[in-house]
C-alpha cells in the first residue's frame, strides 16, 4: 500500500532459473469454513487445528462470533482454535467478497432470536444470493432482500422442510442450506431443478464433514432422489477437526514447476479428499507435466512442451484463473468449458481473464461457457486482478514467462492466502543457484 493510501503494483518476478522449491501450504478455506458452522450448532465444544487464517475465514469466525459463539484461538497458534456453542443472537454481519460467509451464515442465521443484518464488499452485492435467500423464506424465515445488504429476524428456531431450488449458480446454495439444516425443526429436503449443479466435490465435502458430526444426509449417491439432498433434524457432534492443506491455493506454487520446466513439492497432500484442487494433477498431467504422489508428498515437474487442454471445469470451477494462464503459456490451444457460473465468482472470471490475457497481447475469446484460447507470445504490462484473489496468482504465473508483468493488487490473495508474495518469493529464492535449498 502507498502513503496516499492507493495499491501499488507488484511486479511478478520472472522465473531466471527453473524453480526447483518445497511448498507448505496453510488449510483449506472450504474446509474452515464448514468445520465452523459445524461447530457452531454442535453439543459441546470442538476444536479446528490447521485452520486457515485469511479475509475469508477471518470474516467466518467474525460472523460467528457477532451471533454468540465464543472462538477462542490458541495464544501461540492462531490456526489452532476452539469452538462453544451458544444461544444465537442477533448482530451485524460483514461477508466481504467470501462465497461461503454470504451463502453458509444466513442459514444458521435464521436461527439466531434476534435481527441479523448482512452486508459485504461491493462487488459482493452481484454475486448471487437471491436462490438461497428465497429457500430460507420458503422454509419459514423472514427475509428482506434478495441479494446483499439484507435483514432476517429470527425467532431462536426456524421450521425448515422441503424446498425447491436452482442450484446451477452455485453449489454453495445447496451447502449452506445443508450445514445448519440438522437444527431445523423438520431438517430438509432441497430438490435442485435446471441445469447441472456446478462444484459438485464441494456438495461431498459438505455431505462428508456432516456425516462425520453424525448428521443423517440422504443423496441421490446413497439411494436418495437424483437430485435431491436431505438433512435429517438431529444433534451434531462436537468434532477435533483437522484442516487438510488448500490444494487450489497449490495450484499456483505447482504451476510455476509447469512454467519454468522446475520441480515443485508440496507436502501434507491427502490421499484421499473431496476438495477440488486434487483434480489439478490430472489437468497437469495432460498437460504433459510428470506427477508423483508418494508418501504424502505430490511432486510436479515441468514439461518441455506444455501442451494444451480440452476440459471441462465444471466440477473444479475454483481452478479455472490458474488453468487459463497455464493455457495462456501453452504451445497448443486450450478450451476450458463448463462454467458458466464463473461470472458469479469474486468478479465475471471469463470476462476478467480474456480481457487480461488479451491484454498482454495473448488470444483468449469468451465462450458461452467458458473461455477458448490460443497461443501467442506475450509482453509486459499490469494484469488486473479485480478484487480477485485467483487473478492476482494467475497474473504471478504468467509473469514467471514475462517478464515486466504487474498485477494491480497482489494484496487481494488475502482473501484465502495472507503473505502469497513471501512464499511466492520464499520459492523462487530457495531455487536459484545461490539460493538455500529445500
Ligand atoms: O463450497 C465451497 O467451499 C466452494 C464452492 C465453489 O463455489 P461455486 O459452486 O459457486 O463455484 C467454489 O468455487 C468456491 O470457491 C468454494
Ligand atoms: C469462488 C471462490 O470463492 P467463494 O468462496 O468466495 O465463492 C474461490 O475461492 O475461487
Amino acid at each position: 500500500m502507498r502513503e496516499d493510501g492507493r495499491v501499488s503494483n507488484w511486479t511478478a518476478p520472472a522465473a531466471v532459473a527453473p524453480v526447483d522449491a518445497t511448498v507448505t501450504l496453510p488449510g483449506s478455506k472450504s474446509i474452515t469454513n464448514r468445520a465452523l458452522i459445524i461447530a457452531s450448532l454442535a453439543t459441546g465444544s470442538s476444536t479446528i487445528t490447521g485452520a486457515l487464517r485469511s479475509r475469508d475465514t477471518d470474516l467466518m469466525i467474525d460472523a460467528l462470533t457477532t451471533l454468540g459463539i465464543d472462538i477462542e484461538a490458541a495464544e501461540d497458534d492462531r490456526t489452532s482454535l476452539r469452538v462453544t456453542p451458544a444461544p444465537l443472537r442477533g448482530g451485524a454481519v460483514d461477508c466481504g467478497l467470501a462465497g461461503t460467509v454470504m451463502r453458509f451464515v444466513p442459514p444458521l442465521a435464521a436461527l439466531a432470536a434476534g435481527e441479523v443484518s448482512f452486508d459485504g464488499d461491493e462487488q459482493a452485492r452481484i454475486r448471487p444470493l437471491d436462490t438461497i435467500l428465497d429457500a430460507l423464506r420458503a422454509v419459514g424465515a423472514e427475509i428482506d432482500g434478495s441479494a446483499l445488504p439484507f435483514t432476517m429476524r429470527g425467532t431462536g428456531s426456524l421450521r425448515g422442510g422441503s424446498v425447491e431450488i436452482d442450484a446451477s449458480g452455485s453449489s454453495q446454495f445447496v451447502s449452506g442450506l445443508m450445514l445448519s439444516a440438522a437444527a431445523f425443526d423438520e431438517g430438509i429436503e432441497i430438490h435442485h431443478i435446471g441445469k447441472p449443479v456446478p462444484s459438485m466435490p464441494h456438495i461431498d465435502m459438505t455431505v462428508e464433514m456432516l456425516r462425520r458430526a453424525g448428521v443423517r444426509v440422504d443423496t441421490p449417491e446413497s439411494g436418495g432422489d437424483a437430485n435431491t439432498w436431505r438433512v435429517h433434524p438431529g444433534p451434531v457432534a462436537p468434532i477435533d477437526w483437522t484442516i487438510e492443506p488448500d490444494l487450489s491455493n497449490a495450484t499456483p506454487f505447482l504451476a510455476a514447476a509447469v512454467v519454468t520446466k522446475g520441480r515443485v513439492r508440496v507436502p501434507n497432500w491427502p490421499e484421499s479428499t473431496t476438495q477440488p484442487g486434487d483434480a489439478f494433477r490430472e489437468i497437469l498431467t495432460l498437460m504433459g507435466a510428470r506427477v508423483d504422489l508418494t508418501a504424502g508428498i505430490l511432486t510436479v515437474e515441468g514439461p518441455d512442451t506444455l501442451r494444451g487442454i480440452d476440459f471441462d471445469l465444471h466440477d473444479i470451477g475454483e481452478l479455472t484463473p490458474t488453468v487459463a494462464a497455464l493455457a495462456a503459456l501453452a504451445e497448443g490451444p486450450s478450451i476450458l468449458r463448463g462454467i458458466a457460473h464463473l461470472r458469479g465468482h469474486e468478479t465475471d472470471r471469463l470476462a476478467a481473464l480474456t480481457t487480461e490475457i488479451v491484454r498482454l497481447g495473448g488470444r483468449a475469446v469468451e465462450t458461452d461457457d467458458g473461455i477458448r484460447i490460443d497461443p501467442a507470445p506475450l509482453h509486459a504490462g499490469v494484469w488486473h486482478s479485480y478484487a480477485d484473489h485467483r487473478m492476482a496468482t494467475a497474473g504471478a504465473i504468467v509473469g514467471l514467462r514475462v517478464p515486466g508483468v504487474e498485477v494491480d493488487d497482489i494484496g487481494t490473495t488475502a482473501k484465502t492466502l495472507p503473505g502469497f508474495e513471501t512464499l511466492w518469493d520464499a520459492m523462487l529464492s530457495a531455487s536459484t543457484p545461490s539460493g538455500v535449498g529445500s
